[in-house]
């Protein structure tokens, strides 16, 4: 049942997985929202929990910087572990003039610059959206804690350090509301595998305007964020009534 990714036993996870990038800012979510928490991946540090919040079984790991790795994660916990329900809690870049470091955006679809999806979908050009209902999720959940968000296109890009001078000024003009690096393929999989998955993400740079968090603060301080998502969760189940609570 391991993977060579994910030494869990069966069962370790929850049907549905929190995943930040980062896996410290899986340490902070499982320490900081969840009880009962255990540890269930250990594998190259990508660490996993899983733990309770508000009566509900949810998992949180890692899933390492770019579509690879994202893809592997998420393919081993839906296929492997049966998790149905994946939700991206990570950090993005902005490059609108209406968006700025701090804020909360929501990913209904992703562009993207790799061709992961053309490679899984017979070479042509592959839409890929979020769960709609997640989404709709997430976007209610912030709705009733006071979080303003924005709800659009993700560009999840293969560079972090792109060379190429206008993609920024590119995307701003196409509405980008975050630019980030899993989102296009985490949909992808998702599709691929039957099932859902979003994104949330709070924007950590501003990349015309050259604003930057720190490290210590993209790992410990999106707690607007970890809230809505967690808060999600709960929304979901009672949308589709299919919620695992704790005895
Ligand atoms: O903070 P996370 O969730 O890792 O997300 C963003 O941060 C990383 C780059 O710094 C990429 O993974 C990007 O998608
Ligand atoms: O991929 C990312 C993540 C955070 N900030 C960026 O500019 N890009």
């Amino acid at each position: 049942m391991a993977t060579p990714h994910i030494d869990a036993a069966p069962g370790d996870f929850a049907d549905i997985v929190l995943m930040p990038g980062d896996p410290l800012r899986a340490q902070y979510i499982a320490e900081t929202y969840l009880t009962d928490v255990k540890q269930v991946n250990r594998v190259r540090n990508m660490a996993g929990y899983t733990g309770t919040y508000r009566g509900r079984r949810i998992s949180v790991m890692g899933h390492g910087m770019g579509i690879p790795s994202v893809s592997i994660y998420a393919k081993e916990l839906i296929t492997e572990y049966g998790v149905t329900r994946l939700i991206r809690v990570g950090s993005c870049g902005a490059v609108r003039d209406d968006v700025a470091v701090r804020d909360v955006v929501i990913g209904l679809g992703a562009s993207t610059d790799s061709g992961v999806n053309r490679a899984r979908f017979a070479g042509m050009d592959f839409a890929a959206t979020a769960d709609f209902a997640l989404t709709r999720a997430l976007a209610d959940a912030a709705d009733k804690l006071g979080v303003t968000t924005r709800v659009g296109n993700l560009f999840s890009a293969d560079l972090f350090y792109d060379p190429r001078p206008d993609t920024a000024e590119l995307l701003r003009r196409y509405g980008i509301v975050g630019v980030e690096m899993e989102a296009a393929g985490l949909y992808g999989v998702a599709a691929e595998f039957g099932a859902r998955a979003a994104t949330i993400c709070t924007v950590s740079d501003h990349i015309l305007k050259g604003d930057s968090l720190d490290s210590s603060a993209r790992e410990r301080s999106f707690d607007d964020m970890m809230r809505v998502a967690l808060d999600a969760v709960l929304l979901d189940d009672q949308c589709s009534n299919i919620g695992e609570v704790d005895a």
